[in-house]
């Protein structure tokens, strides 16, 4: 991998993303190499959670404004929507994914987190969608994503202003889940998949599956779904044994 470190610490895989140089910035090769990764360790019942954090001082700064000189308009079409399907297939991954916010986030480095389930910051973390700045607007998910996780009002000042906004900040508006100190950033965020891992892992996709499907549909379609999940449950190992667990311990 060029622009990816990836390290498999079952039950989590770290993908770090490792342009440092560059802020972490996002280029077609990276893209590539992300989804390469995700479908590689899709089937492996090892890793039950996957951890996205960037090396140096960003998570990542955004997408490659170096690659946008050569774009035409279909180039910057196809490039967004390479970008966007990764984004998808982040969402709609089986298994739970946590971004670990060490530094930047910006444009299509914070809508990877948007993609997301959880976004752990640490306290000198900074976040934005900038796009506005160069002329454009988010490109993957972005503008549907935020607005969705915090509205619209503040989605729309985040992304006509294009401000950078501080960790604290985000935490306040539901942008990031907590925000934690740097120095203890590695460690909250392991708890967490570790935690996360221990979680019965059907339910875990039938939720994942549930909220992102739930959340595109018209409410009673949602619900509709949200019942159906909710039966599928039911023919797990692990739903009989935790249930019967609790009504043994009841019955004592
Ligand atoms: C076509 C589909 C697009 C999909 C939608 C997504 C769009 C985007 O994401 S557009 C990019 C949005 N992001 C930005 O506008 C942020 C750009 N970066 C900055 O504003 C600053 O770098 C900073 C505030 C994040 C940090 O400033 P500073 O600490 O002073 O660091 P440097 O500016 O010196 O950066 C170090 C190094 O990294 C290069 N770099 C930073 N960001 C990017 C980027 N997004 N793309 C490419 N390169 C980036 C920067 O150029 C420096 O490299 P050198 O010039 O070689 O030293």
């Amino acid at each position: 991998m060029e622009t990816i470190v990836t390290k498999e610490e079952p039950p989590i895989e770290w993908i770090v993303l490792n342009r440092p140089d560059k802020l972490n910035s996002i280029n077609s090769i990276m893209i590539r190499e992300i989804g390469d990764i995700l479908r590689q360790i899709v089937d492996n019942d090892k890793i039950k959670v996957v951890i996205f954090t960037g090396s140096g001082k960003a998570f990542s700064a955004g997408a490659d404004i170096s690659q946008f000189k050569d774009l035409d308009p279909v180039k910057a079409w196809e490039f967004a929507i390479k970008g966007r399907e990764l984004m998808d297939y982040i969402e709609r991954y089986p298994k739970p994914t946590i971004a670990m916010i060490n530094g930047y986030a910006l444009g299509g480095g914070l809508e990877l987190a948007l993609s997301c389930d959880l976004r752990i910051a640490s306290q000198i973390a900074e976040l934005g969608l900038p796009e506005i700045n160069l002329g454009i607007y988010p490109g993957f998910g972005g503008t549907q994503r935020l607005v969705r996780l915090i509205g619209k009002g503040r989605a729309m000042e985040i992304i006509m202003l294009g401000d950078i906004i501080k960790a604290d900040y985000a935490e306040r508006i539901g942008l990031v889940n907590r925000v934690v100190e740097p120095s203890s950033l590695e460690k909250e965020v392991r708890e967490l998949a570790l935690k996360l891992a221990e979680k019965p892992q059907i339910a875990i996709r039938l939720i994942k599956t549930v909220v992102n499907y739930g959340n595109d549909a018209p409410i009673l379609s949602g619900l509709t779904l949200e019942s159906l999940g909710w039966g599928i449950a039911f023919a797990t190992e692990e739903e009989k044994k935790r249930v019967n667990e609790f009504l043994s311990r009841r019955s004592k």
